[in-house]
């Protein structure tokens, strides 16, 4: 692993939301074809990583660079055609819409077809639209829920409107794809299956950053770790390390890391 391109590089990330430091000086890496798991208390600073990374918020200083390329000032849109992709904490679809579409609405922010040509269904959009059907079905295949494409969105459970999210977010074939909670409000038996499908994801060539409050999820699915704490890092390492880092379970039981360790 150690060897392995880093995809994202977060170097001296620091955000400040006028008085509050979000974000504090917090370097790292994702390696091409890792699961990274981002923990850390509520309120640690998780979720303004992420808006960073796919460009909701702007660094106050430091950078991320995601292939190479630096982030700042780059519109979202142009994030996600650069490779990042992301679910949300609340399931963000669209319920009126069937589970194919939904998938191939995330597959057309990538499309090459210019308006015209689909306006008139001229013959490269037929080809085109006949390709982005089979992909969607692919990836309704890879999260298990293919046999429900027809149905609205709104009809599916809670969990598999989750792997629906995930389908859709993989549509824009992203280099990155970033799950924020992916496991809340699911009872243990789901969570099992949201494991499986996270190292299928993976072994399909994705490389996947994992916010997750469920420890035993994060630490049974994840190659490494990174721990923030008050929006800096605190650790990084193999989940084996993180589990007995006292300062990460000072962190978790809002002790002083001397009576953790
Ligand atoms: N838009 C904002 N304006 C002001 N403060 C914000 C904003 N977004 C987040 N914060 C603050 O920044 C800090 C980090 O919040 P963040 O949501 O990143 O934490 P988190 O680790 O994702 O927490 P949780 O696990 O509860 O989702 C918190 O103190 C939060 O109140």
């Amino acid at each position: 692993m150690a060897d392995r391109k880093a995809i994202l590089e977060v170097q001296n990330a620091t955000l400040k939301f006028g008085g509050l430091t979000a974000l504090n000086e917090v370097s790292f890496d994702i390696k091409e074809g890792e699961i990274l798991g981002l923990i850390g208390p509520n309120g640690a600073g998780k979720t303004t990583c992420f808006n960073a990374m796919t460009g909701v918020y702007q660094l106050t200083s430091g950078q991320i660079r995601f292939d190479g390329q630096p982030l700042a000032r780059m519109k979202r849109n142009k994030i996600t055609k650069l490779g990042i992709a992301r679910t949300f904490q609340n399931i963000r679809l669209f319920k009126a819409m069937t589970v194919l579409e939904n998938v191939m609405v995330g597959a057309d922010a990538h499309s090459k077809v210019s308006f015209v040509e689909a306006l008139f269904r001229l013959p490269r959009h037929r080809r085109t639209e006949a390709e982005s059907i089979e992909r969607a079905k692919e990836l309704l295949d890879l999260v298990g829920i293919k046999a429900r494409h027809d149905e609205l969105a709104s009809n599916l459970s809670y969990g598999d409107q989750r792997r629906l999210e995930i389908a859709r977010a993989m549509a824009t074939n992203p280099k990155l794809l970033c799950l924020d909670e992916p496991a809340a409000g699911f009872n243990p038996a789901e969570k099992q299956r949201l494991m499986e499908l996270i190292r299928k994801v993976r072994d399909n060539g994705y490389t996947v950053l994992l916010i997750e409050h469920d420890m035993r999820l994060v630490m049974g699915v994840t190659d490494r770790i990174v721990v923030l704490e008050f929006g800096r890092k605190i650790a990084e390492g193999t989940p084996e390390e993180i589990r007995d880092n006292p300062a990460v379970i000072a962190a978790y039981l809002g002790v002083d890391e001397e009576d953790a360790s």
